[in-house]
Formats: structure tokens, sequence, C-alpha cells
């Protein structure tokens, strides 16, 4: 069997078509999303990530403000920073590009974000909405990988997956946002014994792990669903956690990398912004 592709990409595109409209109307009631993206120091795989934001905000016609600061910023002038930026008015989405520098605690820093700006979907109260199955911001990648496979049409009631990863970022709400939908699901990670013995049980698969190679064809089923989540950079490529070329021969679906996940993650982030704004200003 030769897998099908899912191309995120492709799918952002349509996506963010929908939003620039909506952007458009929001505009029209004085609505005007503004997400701020601040990054704190200069590591370049970073820098080419919140670029990326930077670009796809202001393609569909969101305000966005990119705020550099330099690696010596203290957690103090950070807080202060997020506080100013929750207090104003014009600002509807706040995201702090992780990881921080070591002399910063994420949670810290999360933590202070107002959870209505919390476009990421990391602040305690989300993830406690999240988990117990209340309305709120989904976490942008897991959000996107759920998007993915309803556009391809795979049901996941009653699918049993398989995560590879355990992070706050991914692999916990991934997990969530599946069991919320009646899948039965397995976490793996790094202590896990015998993963092919897993692996080998998954309808879908999803990898979160950030080991280039992790999985290949061998550790699979025919007919299994790969979403492959990691981003490595080798020799200087972007490549996922996947052998994209020994899984596609016996996965029934495939996400590749680049072009798989990450342009969802980007789209769910838009959404998020735009969510932000509608609910900040009572619209609809
Ligand atoms: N607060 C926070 N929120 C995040 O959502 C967050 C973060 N910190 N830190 C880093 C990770 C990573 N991440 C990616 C987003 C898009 C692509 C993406 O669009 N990738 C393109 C290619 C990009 C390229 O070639 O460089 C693709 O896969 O086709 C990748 C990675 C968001 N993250």
């Amino acid at each position: 069997m030769s897998a099908e592709v899912i191309y995120g990409k492709q799918l952002a595109e349509e996506l963010r078509q929908e939003m620039k409209k909506e952007v458009s109307e929001l505009h029209k009631h004085n609505i005007h999303p503004k997400l701020v993206v601040v990054i704190i120091g200069q590591d370049p795989a970073s820098m080419s990530y919140v670029k990326g934001k930077q670009r796809a905000s202001e393609k569909i016609g969101l305000d966005s403000e990119l705020m550099e600061l330099p690696e010596s910023t203290s957690e103090k002038e950070l807080l202060d920073l997020i506080d100013q930026l929750n207090q104003d008015q014009t600002v509807h989405g706040i995201l702090v590009q992780l990881p921080l520098p070591n002399h910063i605690e994420d949670q810290k820093v999360i933590e202070a974000i107002n959870p209505e700006k919390d476009v990421d979907g990391f602040h305690p109260i989300n993830v406690g909405r999240l988990l117990t199955g209340q309305e709120t911001f989904y976490p942008c990648t897991p959000y996107g990988i759920m998007v993915m496979l309803k556009r391809a049409n795979i049901t996941i009631e009653g699918k049993h997956v398989v995560i590879i990863g355990r992070s706050n970022l991914v692999g916990k709400p991934v997990g969530q946002l599946l069991l919320n939908e009646n899948a039965t699901v397995t976490h793996c990670h790094s202590r896990t014994k015998n993963l092919r013995d897993h692996t080998k049980q998954a309808d879908i698969l999803i990898v979160a792990a950030g080991k280039a190679g992790l999985i290949s064809g061998d550790d699979i089923e025919e007919g299994t669903i790969v979403i492959d989540v990691g981003v490595n950079r080798v020799d200087g490529k972007l490549t996922g956690d996947v052998d994209f070329e020994s899984a596609s021969e016996k996965a029934s679906h495939i996400t590749p990398v680049p072009k798989g996940v990450g342009p969802m993650t980007i789209t769910m982030l838009l959404h998020n912004t735009i969510k932000a704004a509608k609910r900040i200003h009572n619209h609809q």
C-alpha cells in the first residue's frame, strides 16, 4: 500500500483564505484582532518560526507585532512586559516563544499571561478547561492535528491512538483532545519499554518525540495513520521523527515534514487570535 499524504500546508492555505474574509468582516465592526509575539534571544530556529507566524498573521490581515528582546532580559522585565500587554486593550493574543533562556522559568511566564489572551492554550486555566471538556483555547499543534484528521475524514471515536511524547505543548494536550472525542489513548515516552509493541497496535500513531528517524515502516502495521510532529534540523534540513519513505509504504495516511503539521500549527494560532478578539469584544 502507498499512503495518502495529508498536506497540512494545503489545508492551511484553504483555512487562511476563510480567516482572511472573517478578519475583514471584523474590521467592519471596528474589531482589529492583534497578536503580539515575544521572542527572547536569537536562536535561529526560533527566529525562523516567529517570522513564519508574523508573515502568516499579516497575510490574513491581523495586526501583529514582534517584540525581540535580548537574551539578557530578566524574568522580572518579561513579566512586566506581559502585564503591560495584558492591560493593552488593542492586544488580543500574546505568544511568548518557547523555549526561554535558562534564567527564566517557563511556567511562571505562561501563568502571567491573561488566560483570555493565551492563544497558545498553555495557561493552567485553559489546560484545566481542556481536561474537563470545556470550551477553551486549544494548543495550536494538537488542534491542528485534530483538524487535519477531520478534513481527511478519519473517524476518531473508538480508535486506538498511540502518542509518542508527553510534553505539555503537544503530547499531553493532543491525547486529551482525542480522549474527549472518544479515542482510546496510549501515551508512550522515553521510558516506555518495548516501544514497537505499542506502535504496532496503533490505528493512529502520533509521533512527537523530537528524535529524527525514531519511527520507520518496521514499527507499524499496514493501514496505520501516521502523524509526524517532529521538527528536527538534520544537516540544516527540516525533518520529522518518522522515516517517511519506509512508513509511507505501510501507512494508509501520513503527514510529511515539512508541509504537514507545522503549517497547521500556525493556522490554529491565527484562529485562536481571531477567537480571542471576538471574545474580548463580545462579538457573537
Ligand atoms: N509559545 C510557543 N508556541 C508554539 O507554537 C511554538 C513555540 N513556542 N516554540 C517552538 C514550536 C515549534 N513551532 C512550529 C510552528 C510552525 C512550524 C512550521 O510552519 N514549519 C514549516 C516549515 C518551516 C521551516 O522550514 O522552517 C513546515 O513544517 O512546513 C514549525 C514549528 C511552534 N512552536
